[in-house]
């Protein structure tokens, strides 16, 4: 038999065969909603529905004018059937041919279970990529939200996020007014906080049938009406064991249960969301590790950079001045060398505490690294810089108690640069800001300096410095020279100071005042201070073979080379190396080495004594004087400053301050030997304070090795 040997049905029986065998229902409808047709498979889903509206849930007719706006796009629809039941299905409207009264015509075909996984399959992938390509959290739960509430017109979904306090905050909730979302943002989550905020307390999901009657809902019931919500189902979601991290709700208009696909969708979008929100996470922790400081929590450099440029440009389109600020914390090295890294990194975070309490909101304030802090304070010209330096300095200088008990005092040196008179863009402003928190730690540390475009200079010259004294040192042009230490009363020699002196080919004779500091800032003190302890033993064991045995020589070391180095065990190898006596050895060191009473300093210190090398205090009376580590650590000398010692005789402040020193060594039994002796009046003035040991160019100028042996050898000579 062929298809044509039958007779054909007429054509309208053939189409609602095939639809029947399909499974698809057609309907004809108008502009306005109304069904004008239906095949006999639509009328069985949807009785005697006269329009849409009253056959398609959650259709009203903006969304029905939406829908004929781009007719051709699948929509997932839920139809009430006559009986109540749900029937899930994918709709298409296609605009008919002219002529046929402007009719559309509606496809439906049931969404079965195969055709469900399908639609999940298509929203995970979709969410999946705007995850992958790194889209913001808000956006994707947004897409999320969207693509759920395609598949469904029935449905509303929400996605809001619980903070660290138990708070909720909406994330996405496209179809609802902004409205609702600012009268829940911030809300807490509780045992009776709606759907969401009792799924979040609860860790479970819950399903409210009648936000009407549900006790759950009792407090927010009057503002879910007042949107028309009628069910709710929430489900909590959150990363591994770790707190509830967000919700993720389907709102109904009607009163009802959760259909089934909505379940399985439900558990699809619940892994997405997890998905994003591990993401997230991710993200931030790159982020915090690529622009955060790990010790302070604090912006780093790059961070800092970025946002300084833009707090620059936008002071340029404003026309008003910006100030940058470099603060570097004086003396740290020393706290973390004397006290380890971990009191360091507490110095540090409680320094970026500090700081941060007094700042304003619009300054930002990073840590680029070691001790240095840069401040970014936008619209702030260089007075009131100055006065936020002068803030910062109160700020800091509170004692600071450690985790050990132990307490140390805070003080910073502090550079300002400002925009636009030292530079336009960030770098120069850094560069300026450096230049002058430098002149600011010369300035004796503990204050603030503007730049100075006199400033440029001298950083040139430190850098030329530096070089040519790495130079100076490799190439052995140093040189030492001696200057005798005499008894005030008889001239008798008791011994004699090193003094490093550098005959620069150009220069001329570079002071040590000036290298000194210079050595010490880029990390060529430990070798300089080396080199001259070597050759201080080196002459001593000369001379002795030259026939002046047993003199004695003080060394200065500078504080940080006790900190950086073991000088103790350099000491004991250079004495033996020279067959020398400890004794015949003292080592100059600054009062501030004196203030760690701990940690490795201290240490050297006692073995030095140990060994029976002499310990002396140089400038003293300029520094900190403290007399307690006078007694506890193991000094045997002091030395009076000369600063004391010039107007000796003319200010009687200094006369009183020279007494006082005397006195305290004679209390503590240590010599004090007198600096700067240029006058006799000068010597009987110390001699009648009873200052017995002295130093100066009334007994001697400092001399090279060769032209002290003549000096000796000449006062040997001499008739006593
Ligand atoms: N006006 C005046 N000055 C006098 C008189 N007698 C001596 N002086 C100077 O006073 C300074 C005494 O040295 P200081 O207090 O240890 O102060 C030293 C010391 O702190 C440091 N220094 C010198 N050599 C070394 C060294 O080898 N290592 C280290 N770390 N520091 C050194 O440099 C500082 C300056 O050394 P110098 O320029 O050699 O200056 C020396 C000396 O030349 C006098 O009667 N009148």
């Amino acid at each position: 038999m062929t298809v044509t040997d039958q007779p054909a049905p007429p054509p309208g029986a053939l189409l609602e065969q095939t639809l029947e065998a399909a499974g698809i229902g057609l309907a004809w409808v108008d502009a306005r909603g109304r069904l004008q047709r239906g095949s006999a498979c639509f009328r069985r889903w949807v009785g005697a529905a006269a329009t849409l509206f009253d056959c398609v849930h959650a259709l009203d007719k903006d969304k029905w004018q939406d829908w004929q706006a781009s007719p051709g796009e699948p929509r997932q629809l839920a139809l009430r059937g006559p009986d109540g039941a749900t029937l899930q299905v994918e709709a298409q409207l296609r605009p008919l041919a002219a002529g046929s009264d402007g009719l559309l015509a509606l496809v439906l075909n049931p969404l079965d279970e195969r055709r469900e996984r399908h639609a999940i399959d298509i929203l995970q992938r979709e969410v999946l990529e705007a995850v992958a390509s790194s889209r913001p959290l808000q956006v994707v739960m947004d897409l999320l939200c969207r693509r759920v509430e395609a598949m469904d017109a029935g449905v509303i979904c929400t996605v809001l996020e619980i903070d660290r306090e138990g708070r909720v905050h909406p994330l996405a909730a496209p179809s609802l007014p902004a409205s609702f979302s600012s009268a829940i943002d911030g809300e807490p989550i509780g045992p009776q906080a709606g759907s969401c905020g009792t799924a979040a307390w609860r860790r479970e999901p819950v399903e409210v049938r009648d936000i009407a009657s549900d006790p759950l809902w009792e407090r927010y019931r009057p503002l879910a009406q007042s949107f028309g919500l009628a069910a709710c189902w929430s489900t909590p979601i959150s990363l591994a064991d770790g707190p509830v991290r967000a919700t993720f709700a389907l709102y109904y208009r009607q009163v009802r249960s959760v259909a089934s696909f909505h379940r399985r969708m439900v558990e699809a979008c619940a892994q997405l969301c997890q998905l994003a929100l591990q993401h997230e996470d991710s993200q931030r922790e790159i982020e915090r590790l690529a622009y955060y400081d790990s010790v302070t929590g604090l912006p780093n450099r790059t961070l800092f950079t970025d946002r300084a440029q833009q707090a620059l440009q936008m002071s340029q389109r404003l026309d008003r001045p910006s100030s940058l600020l470099l603060l570097d914390l004086d003396r740290f090295k020393t706290v973390n060398d004397s006290l380890g890294h971990a009191a360091g990194d507490e110095v540090l975070r409680e320094v970026a505490r500090r700081l941060n309490a007094a700042l304003r909101d619009s300054d930002t304030l990073a840590r680029l690294g070691g001790d240095e802090f840069v401040l970014m304070l936008p619209g702030c010209n260089a007075l009131d810089a100055l006065h936020v330096a002068q803030k910062l300095h109160a700020a800091l200088s509170a004692p600071l108690q450690l985790d050990s008990g132990m307490r140390i005092n805070l003080s910073a040196s502090i550079g300002i640069s400002t925009c636009p008179d030292d530079g336009q863009s960030f770098e120069p402003l850094l560069k300026h800001a450096d230049i002058a928190m430098y002149e600011a730690k010369q300035a004796g540390r503990n204050c603030s300096r503007y730049f100075l475009a006199s400033m440029n200079q001298s950083l040139d010259e430190r850098l030329n410095l530096e070089s040519e004294l790495r130079q100076a040192l490799s190439a052995g042009q140093l040189q030492l020279h001696f200057q005798p230490k005499l008894a005030l009363a008889d001239a008798r020699v008791l011994g004699m100071e090193v003094l490093l002196r550098w005959p620069h080919p150009v220069r001329g004779w570079v002071p040590p005042d000036r290298f000194i500091p210079v050595a010490e800032e880029c990390g060529l003190i430990n070798a300089l201070d080396a080199w001259v302890l070597e050759a201080a033993c080196r002459q001593l064991r000369d001379w002795a073979e030259a026939g002046l045995p047993g003199l004695q020589l003080s060394v200065n070391v500078s504080a940080l080379r006790f900190v950086q180095d073991d000088v103790a065990a350099h000491v004991q190898q250079q004495l033996q190396r020279h067959g020398l006596q400890a004794s015949q050895l003292t080592l100059e060191i600054t009062e501030r080495l004196m203030l760690d009473e701990r940690g490795r300093p201290h240490e050297q210190l006692l073995a030095l004594d140990a060994m029976g090398v002499r310990l002396s205090v140089d400038d003293f009376g300029t520094g900190y004087s403290s007399l307690s580590y006078l007694k506890r650590l193991p000094v045997s000398e002091i030395k009076l400053d000369k600063s004391f010692v010039r107007d000796l005789d003319s200010d009687p402040d200094d006369r009183a301050l020279a007494s006082a020193v005397i006195s305290i060594g004679q209390a503590l039994d240590l010599s004090v030997v007198a600096e700067g002796v240029e006058t006799e009046a000068q010597r009987e003035t110390l001699l009648r304070l009873g200052c017995r040991i002295g130093q100066g160019w009334l007994f001697g100028r400092p001399m090279d090795a060769q032209a002290m042996a003549q000096w000796l050898r000449s006062r040997e000579r001499a008739p006593a």
